[in-house]
Parts: C-alpha cells; sequence; structure tokens
C-alpha cells in the first residue's frame, strides 16, 4: 500500500487525502430534495444522498489526488442504509484509481481485532467460500489496548498488501490530557510513536517508508517535529488542515528532507468549499464538486510553497 500511495503522491504531485464524511447539513439542497421525493426522509434518503454526493465529488477530483479518507461514523449513524454508501463509495473510488483509507479508529483484544481486520483489511470466510467485504487499502487504528491489539491488522497488511495509521498525537483540543503526559522522562505520545515505528519496522516498502504509518494532527507542529525524528520511516495521516484552523506553515516539519512522508487530510474544506465565499463567486450550488476541485487545487498549491 505505501509504495502505491507514494507512487500516486509523486504523480499528482498532492499529498493530500480529501476526507469524504458527508453531513446532510453540508449537502446542496437539490441532492437532498430529489432523494427525499422518492424514499421520504428516511435513512434509505441519507444513504442515497452520501453516495450521490461522493460519487460527484470523486469524479470532479480523482485525476488530482492519491486518495480519500471516509470517516465511517457518518454513513455508520444511519444503519445498513449508511454503511451500504460507505461501501459503494469505497468502491466507485478503487475503480476510478484512488487509495482508499477507511477512517474507521478501532481498537479491542486481540481475537476481536481479529474480526475488524478480516472484514475491513482481509477477508472475511464462510465456510470454504472467501470474501472482501470493505475494499480499503489502508485504516486508522487505536493503540490504546497495546501491540497484541494490532498484530491482527500487521497480519493482514502482509497478507494483502495493506496499511494502518495508528493515533499517535491527534488533533483535536483535548489531546494533550493523556497523550502529553509524562511517562518516565518522555510523553506518551512519544513513546506510542517509537512503538509504532517498532512495529512498522517488519513492513519497509521499497520507497524506505513502512506500510504502518501514524497519525499526526496539523494542529501540533512542535510536537510533530518531535516525532518526525522518533519515526523517520512511518508516513503521517495528518488531519487538520482548513476546518480545524492549521495552516500550510503548520505542516513544514511534518514532511522529511525527500519532500515525502505526510499526507495532509481536509474533509469539510473540500466537500464543503461550495460554501465558502470564495467560491461562490465562480459556482453555482448544483455546481458544488467543481468548487470541490478548485479547492484541492488551491490546497496543492499552499503546499508546494513549503515542501
Ligand atoms: O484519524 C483521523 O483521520 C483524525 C484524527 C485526528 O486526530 N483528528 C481528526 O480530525 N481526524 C479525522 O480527520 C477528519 C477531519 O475533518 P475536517 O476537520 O473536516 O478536515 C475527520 O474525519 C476526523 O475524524
Amino acid at each position: 500500500m505505501i509504495d502505491r500511495l507514494i507512487k500516486k503522491i509523486e504523480e499528482t504531485q498532492a499529498p493530500i487525502v480529501v476526507g469524504l464524511d458527508p453531513r446532510l447539513n453540508l449537502i446542496p439542497k437539490h441532492i437532498k430534495e430529489e432523494a427525499y421525493e422518492i424514499h421520504g426522509k428516511t435513512p434509505k434518503a441519507a444513504g442515497e444522498i452520501f453516495y450521490r454526493f461522493n460519487k460527484e465529488i470523486i469524479d470532479t477530483i480523482y485525476d488530482l489526488v492519491p486518495a480519500i479518507k471516509p470517516q465511517v461514523a457518518m454513513y455508520e449513524q444511519y444503519g445498513p442504509e449508511g454503511m451500504e454508501a460507505y461501501i459503494k463509495t469505497i468502491d466507485y473510488a478503487k475503480e476510478k484509481g484512488l487509495i482508499v483509507i477507511g477512517d474507521i479508529k478501532r481498537s479491542d483484544i486481540a481475537s476481536t481485532a481479529e474480526a475488524y481486520s478480516q472484514g475491513h483489511i482481509g477477508r472475511v470466510e464462510i465456510e470454504e467460500e472467501s470474501y472482501t467485504v470493505f475494499n480499503q487499502d489502508a485504516i486508522t487504528l487505536n493503540p490504546y489496548l497495546g501491540v497484541d491489539s494490532i498484530e491482527p491488522y500487521i497480519q493482514n497488511c502482509k497478507t494483502y498488501d495493506k496499511g494502518l495509521f495508528i493515533l499517535v498525537k491527534t488533533s483535536n483540543p483535548n489531546s494533550g490530557e493523556f497523550q502529553d503526559l509524562d511517562v518516565g522522562g518522555e510523553k506518551l505520545y512519544e513513546r506510542v510513536g517509537r512503538s509504532v515505528n517498532q512495529w512498522g519496522a517488519q513492513l519497509i516498502g521499497k520507497k524506505g517508508y513502512s506500510q504502518v504509518g501514524a497519525v499526526v494532527g496539523a494542529t501540533h507542529p512542535e510536537q510533530a517535529a518531535d516525532l518526525r525524528k522518533l519515526m523517520p520511516r512511518s508516513y503521517f495521516l495528518v488531519p487538520g488542515y482548513g476546518a480545524q484552523g492549521a495552516t500550510a506553515e503548520d505542516l513544514k516539519g511534518y514532511f522529511n528532507q525527500d519532500g515525502l512522508g505526510a499526507i495532509i487530510n481536509s474533509s469539510r474544506g473540500i466537500i464543503a468549499a461550495y460554501r465558502n465565499e470564495k467560491y461562490q463567486k465562480q459556482f453555482t450550488e448544483k455546481e458544488f464538486a467543481l468548487s470541490s476541485r478548485e479547492a484541492v487545487i488551491d490546497m496543492k498549491k499552499d503546499l508546494q510553497r513549503i515542501r
């Protein structure tokens, strides 16, 4: 996965992942009205709305970026119809050649993690048959339960060429509550970062980076510079640019000297760009995907300044 991701980053010259986190209040009226007319105001309609919205965005940006990151919570809240939209979004993005990072943030004991791992980055077996359910290239994980909770995923990374992004320093305002605690002369996030680096050492790709990466929030540039040194071979998935306030200037220390090492996520900043005055001057609400395309181009230019 990591070599495929890097190849696409190099081809597009855009270390960008577009977060597909649809919310009904962020979706253009015409899409909602059409679905409500057919399905009523139901979970079925929500699923149809999300898929149609995502598909139009994917169609309009797939040539510009290497990857998308659907956030499962947005879909899961609507039950099976929401999850159907999640799966269809993944499959469509794969058809268009995009790398898919499933933002599922799982964490459980090994025997349960095994089931998550088979479903999300492996294959599930039903008697003598086996199936791919969620065709993601990588997923996000929470490491709080320790290495045995991560091992079932590492196994599938090897077998199926998949990747992991493990939470190390998150972007939220209270991330320091536990992550910045002193644990024997270092911060907890540093301790976790060193472990993630070690877990990934057995999975280094051709370009020198591991299939096991880290989530490092864009809102913590100082800690990121620290982590960059501690874990030089881990790719960083970096959320927090745009809607959460981080700017390109904050992101310099997330990249290595080779210009690689980080992929920056923006969700609301891209998918809801049509609500931003800047793009409203150029495009109508029905042209929401063109606003998203323009927002990706602007983000790419913004990041080029610091790489
Ligand atoms: O794992 C993540 O992607 C993640 C980790 C983190 O520390 N902070 C964070 O915002 N995220 C996710 O990144 C996305 C950020 O969305 P925007 O703030 O709209 O760009 C959401 O899907 C979050 O769930």
